[in-house]
């Protein structure tokens, strides 16, 4: 429709107003800088943290993750390409309080954990890994800090151009503009079949990001559970399992060590409580509890809810299956008990 074009062009006009992807000189300087041993940036362990990395060793840990998988070789990747892909990927993160690169980094790096510590990439071809990865460094690209439901309530171009998951397909339309851009084409020596193959593992991973979408996936994914799944190896059960692990990367802060968690959890307060207040001040309209700075002295309660509801079924579930990722079950376990102290004392 009309309608829709317009709002695609003002999308693409937003992008347009400042260069979407990284310039030269900084793609070649992370060319040439020594990339540290996966050690050093502990990336193989659930307890990961980024604080204390500035944003070029971000960069140089995505791509010591790129380099553990062997998948510069196996997919023939310009490093040059890769470097200026990643530094775009960043550049396309906005500097919002939680969904910003860091939170993206921090997911790829769960994935990782997952794959080569939790030993899920046994289950995983090449392409799935590559797929998998890139697609948790782009899950979140351009997010403004606001829900679906407030591009609906604002009736934001987004909206108008995706009526369901609204950002999780802007996410990944992001992810398509910068591989489309001049040298940041990461996949560009793959064959049409691999190309084509890579891509819908990467856009049905990043739409599985949408909570609403995980419940109805979970449901179907604990019946073939229970049918007795082991090899993981048709379309439909190898998709159901991309996106749970894509939940669980996704939710991971909620495993952190405690003081880790609870930094984190106050970023997505901010960002949060930020949304309630637009929806007061420019809708004029009362926010949702967890959006409710009001409402602050609940957040501990919530905090034991979401990790009831939302994350100890998907970790318990998936441990079941693949024993090695428990310390994500364990960490989360841990933190409900912190969490539910904090409840206790309001
Ligand atoms: C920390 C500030 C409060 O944070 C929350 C409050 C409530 C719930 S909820 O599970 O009840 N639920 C989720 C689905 N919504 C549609 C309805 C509300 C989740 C969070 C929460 N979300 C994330 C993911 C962004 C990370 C995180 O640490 N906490
Ligand atoms: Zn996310």
């Amino acid at each position: 429709s009309a309608c829709k074009l317009m709002a695609k062009q003002k999308v693409a006009l937003e992008c347009l107003s400042y260069h979407a992807t990284a310039n030269n000189e900084d793609a070649l300087r992370l060319v040439s800088d020594p990339i540290p041993s996966a050690e050093t940036y502990n990336l193989y362990s659930f307890t990961f943290i980024d604080f204390d990395l500035t944003d070029e060793d971000t960069c140089r840990a995505t791509i010591r993750m790129f380099k553990q998988c062997d998948l510069i070789q196996k997919f023939h990747i310009p490093y040059d390409v890769l470097c200026r892909w990643i530094l775009s990927v960043k550049k396309n993160y906005r500097p919002v309080k939680y969904h910003n690169w860091r939170h993206a980094l921090n997911v790829a790096q769960t994935m990782f954990a997952m794959l080569k510590t939790g030993k899920m990439e046994q289950f995983m071809t090449d392409l799935e890994i590559l797929g998998l990865l890139v697609a948790c460094l782009c899950h979140d690209l351009d997010h403004r800090g606001t829900n679906n439901a407030f591009q609906m309530k604002t009736e934001s171009p987004l909206a108008i151009l995706y009526s369901t998951s609204t950002m999780e397909h802007h996410h990944f339309d992001q992810c398509v503009m910068i591989l489309n851009s001049d040298s940041n084409n990461i996949f560009q020596s793959l064959s049409m079949e691999d190309y084509r193959r890579v891509m819908k593992v990467v856009e049905s991973a990043i739409l599985s990001t949408d909570l609403a979408m995980y419940f109805k996936k979970r449901n179907r994914f604990m019946e073939v559970i229970d049918e007795g799944e082991f090899d993981w190896q048709s379309e439909e059960k190898k998709e159901l399992l991309c996106g749970m692990m894509m939940t669980a990367c996704d939710v991971s802060a909620i495993a952190k060590p405690w003081d880790v968690q609870h930094r984190v959890a106050k970023l997505v307060a901010d960002e949060f409580f930020d949304q309630g207040d637009l929806e007061r001040l420019q809708l004029n309209q009362q926010p949702v509890a967890m959006m409710d700075r009001e409402r602050r002295d609940e957040l501990p309660q919530m905090q034991v809810g979401f990790i009831d509801v939302i994350c100890l079924p998907l970790y318990k579930v998936l441990s079941e299956t693949f024993p090695w990722i428990l310390p994500l079950y364990e960490g989360t376990t841990e933190n409900r008990k912190h969490w539910q102290d904090l409840a206790e004392k309001v």
